[in-house]
């Protein structure tokens, strides 16, 4: 069994951001991110501030806006509004999910898709459905994709079912497994709570990837012998040995699926990691386009 580490080859990832954005500061250029939190979620917090000191560690322009949980739509919109304005900013990102009385779908059409580095914008979501090059692709499942091509995981002809159809994962992973080319060309089956007898699909899957958002969901009777497992679930779970009183679990019941697998990622330390690297990647991205 093979344990793809997520830390390690988001390390990778952020080394190619540092040589390029040196040789953006040689033209005098600094990519600049700004994160939106409407609320106080601890989850979220938590996730805004590794974003925020990830961008400081490799010397991006960061910026972070923590709005209060009354913030008005039409507030939200003017910060928006004022991002998409400010030259010092490439990537706008509005934290998932906003507080009820937000419309989230109209925030997302109001960041302009060329700052969208969510890849979460309708131009975006067509061009990855499209495979033009020059959109952004959602940074989580565009992080298991490197990861499957890190590990020297085969997608091509391979059988890969997608466990989740959300925006921000299951969908867009489904779109870049049936892309042509590199870590794309897989048979795609994607999954949903409606699914009749999962098991028995995702056992006919060389590739799961598991997005539900239910610890252990995925056990060994859900996996064949052989198979390659991402987890992308990021759940906490009551942990009373652990000082934060929580600890981090997956989708999947690692401790039984793993000797079953001939690869698997860990939760810490897996998908998520991978996430706020290829979060820095589009930044970087979106930065060049502005300037060419
Ligand atoms: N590592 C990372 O960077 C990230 C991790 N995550 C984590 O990934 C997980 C999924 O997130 P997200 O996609 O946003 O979650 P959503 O709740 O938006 O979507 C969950 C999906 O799982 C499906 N589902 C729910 N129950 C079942 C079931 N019993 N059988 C089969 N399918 C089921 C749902 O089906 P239906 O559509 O029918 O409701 C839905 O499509 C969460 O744990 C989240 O924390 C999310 C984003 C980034
Ligand atoms: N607009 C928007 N874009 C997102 O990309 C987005 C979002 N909203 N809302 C919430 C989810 C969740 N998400 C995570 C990213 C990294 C970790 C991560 O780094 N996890 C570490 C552990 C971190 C810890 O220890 O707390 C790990 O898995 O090793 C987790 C979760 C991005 N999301």
């Amino acid at each position: 069994m093979q344990l793809i580490s997520g830390t390690a080859v988001a390390e990778k990832v952020l080394e190619e951001c540092r040589r390029d954005i040196a040789t953006l500061a040689a033209q005098g250029r600094k990519p600049g991110l700004a994160v939106v939190l409407v609320g106080d979620d601890p989850a979220s917090r938590a996730y805004v501030r590794s974003k925020d000191k990830k961008c400081r560690d490799l010397g991006l322009h960061s910026v972070k806006l923590e709005l209060p949980a009354s913030t008005t739509q039409e507030e939200l919109l003017a910060h928006v509004d004022a991002l998409n304005n400010d030259p010092s900013i490439h990537g706008i990102l509005v934290q998932s999910p906003p507080p009820k009385h937000i419309d989230e779908a109209a925030i997302v059409r109001a960041i302009d898709p060329a700052k969208d580095v969510d890849g979460f914008h309708p131009v975006n979501v067509a061009k990855l459905a499209l495979e033009d090059p020059t959109g952004f692709v959602p940074c989580t499942p565009l992080g298991c994709q490197r990861l499957l091509i890190e590990a020297g995981i085969e997608t091509s002809g391979a059988h890969a079912v997608v466990v989740g159809r959300s925006m921000i994962v299951g969908k867009p992973m489904a779109l870049l497994l049936m892309a042509k080319g590199k870590g794309g060309d897989a048979t795609v089956t994607v999954t949903h709570s409606r699914t009749k007898d999962l098991a028995a699909i995702t056992r006919t899957a060389d590739i799961i990837i598991a997005a539900i958002g239910r610890p252990h969901f995925i056990k060994a009777e859900h996996v064949k012998e052989g198979a390659v497992v991402i987890d992308v679930g990021i759940n906490r779970v009551d942990d009373a040995t652990s000082d934060k009183g929580y600890k981090l679990v997956g989708d999947v019941a690692f401790d039984e699926v793993a000797p079953k697998c001939r690869a698997i990622t860990p939760v810490p330390g897996g998908v998520g990691p991978m996430t706020i690297a290829m979060l820095m990647a589009n930044t970087i991205k979106a930065c060049k386009q502005a300037a060419a």
